[in-house]
């Protein structure tokens, strides 16, 4: 195993502030903590070559995850090994095999053109400049970099950026990346680049990766095996298609009519949404094939046009989040 997370907790004491000229006396006094439980015993294996995705919302504790497995921070308690390295006792030793993407924050330096930090980057991590050269001429092809390469940093978009910082954070080729929400704010074109290359990566040079994002679309493109954190505890490791079947096998249909309808009761299926000549439907294949289905609306419709579809990725999510209480 290239990751093993075994029993990981964390705690964080915030201290907690009183307003008022008597509570800010109380603050100097006798100051009162909160103590959020970030991460609760989580446990788990990642293989070699796994592209796994990490999602749960806002302050499930993903983003304390990949501080500790990139040794950021210590947990309180448990252990975990990657690449056979405890991260965050060595820390030195450790940063030279992995790779590390936080979206929000940046590795590059604002005010340099984008090479310079490539070149900084290498003399820090010690790069042989052989390698340097050919690892930073196919991250410049494969992401596409060479028209803004020379701009600093502070002029580029969003985009541009994001594609630098991954390039950033491979130069010195390691075996596992870690990528904390690598789409945020990214327009549509310059997700799928993002994704695209995220994808080869894993296909072509067997790279690890660890991503956590609150894109969807993200899991659906390049996750094989998704694991879901809920307020500090790992709630749900599998597939895509265990996570959907765990809330619902319903698939849905899109029926477009050539005249008006007025609902339907059929048994297995459920009439979500009605507009004029359209029907969004969701049924189970268990209790209803969608021949059946398309055989009982074309008795009831002129039927204009079909369309099967597995249920939207945010809406599973969604109903997961919400059954599971997160
Ligand atoms: N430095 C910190 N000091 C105090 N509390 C923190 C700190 N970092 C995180 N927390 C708290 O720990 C919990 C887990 O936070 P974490 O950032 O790991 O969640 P997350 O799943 O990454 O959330 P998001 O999707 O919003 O980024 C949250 O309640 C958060 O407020």
């Amino acid at each position: 195993m290239v990751i093993v997370a075994n029993q990981l907790s964390k705690e964080y004491k915030i201290g907690q502030r009183k307003s008022g000229i008597v509570g800010g006396l109380q603050n100097i006094i006798h100051k009162e903590y909160k103590i959020v439980k970030a991460l609760e015993n989580i446990s788990f294996e990642i293989g070699e070559g796994e592209l796994v995705g990490y999602i749960g919302p806002n302050g499930a504790g993903k983003s304390t995850t990949i501080k500790i497995l990139s040794g950021i921070l210590t947990p309180d308690s448990g252990e975990c090994k990657v690449l056979g390295k405890v991260p965050y006792k060595e820390r030195i030793n450790y940063v030279k095999d992995i790779g590390v993407v936080f979206g929000q924050r940046t590795q590059l330096w604002w005010d340099l053109p984008v090479i310079d930090s490539f070149e900084l980057l290498k003399d820090i991590y010690k790069i042989p400049k052989g390698d340097y050269i050919k690892v930073k001429k196919e991250l410049i092809e494969w992401l596409n970099l060479e028209s803004f390469i020379n701009t600093p940093v502070r002029q580029l978009s969003l985009g541009q950026k994001m594609r630098c910082e991954l390039a950033a954070s491979l130069l010195h080729s390691p075996q596992v990346l870690f990528l904390d929400e690598p789409t945020i704010g990214l327009d549509a074109i310059s997700k799928l680049a993002v994704r695209e290359f995220i994808k080869k990566l894993n296909k072509e040079k067997g790279v690890t990766v660890i991503l956590t994002t609150h894109d969807m679309d993200d899991i659906e493109t390049l996750c094989n095996r998704v694991m879901v954190i809920g307020k500090g505890q790992i709630l749900l490791d599998g597939s895509l298609e265990t996570l959907r079947n765990t809330v619902s096998k319903d698939r849905r249909m899109i029926l477009e009519t050539y005249e008006g309808t007025n609902g339907f009761s059929i048994n297995g299926a459920t009439l979500i949404e009605e507009e004029k000549n359209r029907l969004m439907i969701d049924f189970n294949p268990d209790i209803i094939t969608p021949a059946e289905l398309i055989n009982i609306l074309s008795t009831k419709y002129k039927i204009k046009d079909i369309l099967i579809e597995n249920t939207p990725i945010e809406e599973i999510i969604a109903k997961l989040y919400g059954e599971l209480n997160i």
